[in-house]
């Protein structure tokens, strides 16, 4: 479905929640067509600087304490280690009995190579095409705030629910979790939020179709270490660290190879289907003439649930073995946890959440997500997660260079969940809930 210009602005003559709402922060437009103030909103949020190493939680944390004000929402703060804080804004529904429905998203975005943007990655440029650059565009803070402005329209409307709806908002996603999601799911305020469901991030759809994500490849963040003999830069010394790093840097791209050739030689396959490896550092050496005694290759790689988690171990050990002697890993990642949340119509989730989609129209392509997010500890714990960002028509960027989303993209990801949380908070009580 195309926007015009009587929609766009409809929509926002009955958003603006008041004088001081989104819409005082405003910023241009185009063609002397005021700004949908959900679109300002979502310029406003890009625009806090939650980049690692040293994300602005503070300021985040407060344009969230604001939302909340602004849908008249509790929203709960819980410190699950120091410095790294959820947030948690509540609809409860009418019934509080029944399980709720989650809607994550993580607060924090990763760093940018400044050089390379058109644009400051921070500043939320609009460009003529109503496309919006800045790191978070896809990754993921459009989500979070199509999230608020859904809840608002449906508050607007005077819209209630049976289940209770948390808008969550996560820490340290782009680190690995460890201060955020994977300590949160832990946490007895996680227990008491009483979920059923979980919708979180997925990724941009470059043709007509959305992109839903219902498992998630295992990351192994692994570091390698091979020892050896020092000695003088200008001799054959024997058992060299260089020699055993040749041998690993061998071994783990030669699988890389074998697997990127299995992906472009079966249509079959996405990248969520193979196993990916990516040497990402390379650590050694103390000076041009001194042979090191030590060396580490660090790689980053993403394992499909199909894999055997144990027999994929055991040929990295075989690998290290045979590399030579002394050789030995660790992990800074290790997830094992290879559950899928089912899309078949017995999951009432997925097939209310499916209909839904169909309804209006949308075509879904249900995938392995290639990379991960917070969706594996909450699968881990049981619960029934979907990764989906509702960007059609967009090609996929998070983590690139331009990171954008189109603003007319971003307005129907908001429709979307209009007709998303009331389907999904209205699921009648199931056998189970009872
Ligand atoms: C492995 S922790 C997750 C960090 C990030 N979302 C990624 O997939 O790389
Ligand atoms: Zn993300
Ligand atoms: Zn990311």
């Amino acid at each position: 479905m195309l926007f015009t210009d009587t929609h766009i602005q409809g929509l926002s003559g009955d958003m603006l929640p008041d004088k001081n709402g989104p819409s005082a922060m405003g910023g241009g437009g185009q063609g002397g067509l005021a700004e949908h103030p959900s679109v300002s909103l979502f310029r406003e949020y890009l625009r806090l600087k939650t980049v690692h190493p040293e994300p602005d939680y503070g300021a985040a944390l407060r344009f969230l304490e604001r939302m909340a004000k602004e849908l008249e929402l509790p929203m709960k703060k819980v410190e699950v280690c120091p410095g790294r804080v959820v947030a948690i804004i509540t609809w409860t529904g009418t019934n509080t009995a029944l399980q709720s429905v989650l809607l994550n998203s993580h607060m924090d975005v990763v760093p940018v190579f400044q050089e390379s943007w058109k644009y400051d990655a921070f500043a939320a440029v609009k460009d003529a095409e109503g496309n919006i650059y800045g790191r978070g565009t896809q990754d993921m803070k459009s989500v979070a705030i199509q999230y608020i402005e859904a809840v608002r329209k449906l508050k607007a409307e005077g819209k209630r629910f049976a289940r209770t709806i948390h808008l969550m908002f996560v820490p340290d996603e782009e680190v690995g979790g460890h201060k955020g999601m994977e300590m949160f799911v832990k946490h007895p305020e996680f227990q008491a939020l009483n979920i059923g469901f979980a919708l979180d991030e997925g990724l941009a759809n470059p043709g007509e179709s959305f992109t839903v994500f219902y498992g998630e490849r295992c990351p192994w963040w692994i570091t390698v270490r091979c020892p050896g003999s020092p000695g003088h830069g200008s001799r054959f010394v024997e058992n060299t660290a260089a020699e055993k790093l040749r041998k690993i840097i061998n071994s783990f791209l030669d699988f890389r190879e074998q697997e990127k050739h299995r992906l472009n030689t079966s249509e079959c396959l996405t990248l969520g289907d193979v196993t990916t490896v990516n040497m990402t550092m390379v650590k050694g050496g103390v000076a041009y003439n001194v042979i090191p005694e030590k060396m580490d290759a660090t790689f980053d790689i993403r394992i499909p649930p199909t894999v055997n988690l144990q027999e994929f171990e055991a040929q990295i050990q075989r690998w290290c073995k045979e590399a030579g002697e002394g050789i030995t890993y660790e992990f800074a990642q290790k997830h094992t946890n290879q559950d899928l949340t089912s899309t078949e119509d017995s999951n009432p989730w997925w097939k209310i959440f499916s209909a839904t989609c169909k309804a209006m129209n949308m075509n879904l392509q249900k995938e392995i997500f290639p990379a991960a997010s917070d969706s594996r500890f909450i699968r881990a714990v049981g619960l029934p997660a979907i990764g989906f960002s509702p960007m059609n028509h967009t090609p996929i960027l998070l983590h690139d260079h331009n990171e954008f989303l189109n603003e007319q993209v971003f307005l129907r990801g908001i429709q979307v969940y209009q007709e998303l949380l009331p389907a999904l908070a209205s699921l009648p009580a199931q056998s189970s809930e009872v």
